[in-house]
């Protein structure tokens, strides 16, 4: 997270008066992220975390993403749990923003990122796939190819600025995306975001995952490729096959992918790329600055885009 937003203590102390949390000892903004504003807490009953939900998190979805992780962890997924209110409530307003307290969850996120975490990340998104089989809520994905078009047309002016020739290739692969972006492969809850800070280890065990504030119903596969492209290049964009297969095979050895999901994995990786490189420039030339915000690079995911659109067969990501 970022802090876009400043709290108050006494603001803060107000707050909590209504949650189950014992009294606040300290609390301060995490740099980390940069979607909404994240504080640790610590309170009388351990540590929590505060979020404060910026720009691209609508209130109106906020029930969907916190009763995803109350689902999720009642079916043995590891990540944060909503504190209820002493009302029942776990949606409030701090500082002019809808606000909400979730658990902490231990562990770190790993910076060097190995096949064996790859692995580990493949069967756990599985697994979510399949816990998120009976979720009885839905939300369509605001970051697919509509979404994209709104983001590329706020962008494509400036687009040269970061690189030339980008808004030649963007809009060629828009052009591939309308006529065979795939239709019908199996479809459900995705996380949508699963990269490395999202993800935390103890040691090379997964302990958890984060950040379900992009989580939708959207194809499975998309999940994946996301994750492939996040935890799977190295510096120098470099696609690395032995994380590729370890993630793949972790995967499959809780939800085997269909034939038709494994010819689509290159147009789907390359819409991903295409996604986060979008959220990326749209932030770079219009996100705000500030010491706590951290800007994310969109050319890494132009590099990723032009990986994909070379590849010949799937079994390039590292697929038996
Ligand atoms: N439940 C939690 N337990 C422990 N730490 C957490 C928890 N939630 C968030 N954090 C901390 O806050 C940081 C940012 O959280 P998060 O990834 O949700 O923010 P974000 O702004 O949505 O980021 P992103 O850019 O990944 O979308 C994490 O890297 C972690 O340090
Ligand atoms: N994971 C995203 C940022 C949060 O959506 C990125 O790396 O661009």
């Amino acid at each position: 997270m970022a802090v876009y937003t400043d709290v108050t203590e006494s603001d803060l102390g107000a707050f909590l008066r209504d949650y189950p949390v014992g009294e606040l000892l300290s609390y301060k903004g995490i740099a980390e992220g940069t979607e909404n504003s994240n504080f640790l807490l610590h309170t009388g009953q351990g540590s929590f975390i505060l979020t404060l939900y910026e720009k691209r998190v609508e209130k109106a979805d906020l029930p969907f993403f916190l009763g995803l992780m109350d689902h999720l962890a009642g079916k043995g997924i590891s990540c944060p749990l909503p504190v209820h209110r002493q009302d029942g409530g776990i949606i409030g307003t701090l500082a002019g923003r809808p606000a909400a307290i979730i658990t902490f969850l231990e562990g770190m996120w790993p910076r060097r990122p190995t096949a064996a975490h790859c692995r580990e990340v493949g069967r756990v998104l599985a697994a979510m796939h399949v816990a998120g089989a009976d979720f009885p809520m839905t939300r369509p994905n605001a970051l697919a190819l509509d979404g994209w078009r709104d983001l590329w047309a706020a962008s494509r002016e400036r687009a040269e600025e970061v690189e030339p020739g980008l808004a030649r290739e963007v809009d060629a692969d828009f052009a591939v995306f309308e006529e065979s972006w795939p239709a019908s492969l199996p479809a459900g809850i995705i996380h949508a975001d699963l990269f490395p800070d999202n993800v935390f280890f103890l040691g090379e065990k997964l302990s958890g995952l984060i950040d379900f504030y992009f989580a939708c119903n959207d194809l499975l596969a998309y999940d994946l490729v996301t994750c492939l492209n996040a935890w799977c290049f190295e510096k120098d964009m470099s696609y690395n096959v032995t994380k590729g297969a370890a993630l793949l095979a972790g995967y499959q050895s809780v939800r085997p992918l269909t034939d038709d999901e494994k010819q689509a994995l290159p147009i789907l990786a390359r819409g991903s790329a295409l996604r986060f490189m979008l959220t990326r420039l749209y932030d770079w030339l219009h996100g705000p600055d500030g010491d706590l915000v951290v800007k994310r690079d969109p050319a890494e995911y132009i590099r990723k885009m032009r990986f994909h659109r070379a590849i010949v067969s799937p079994q390039e990501y590292g697929l038996p």
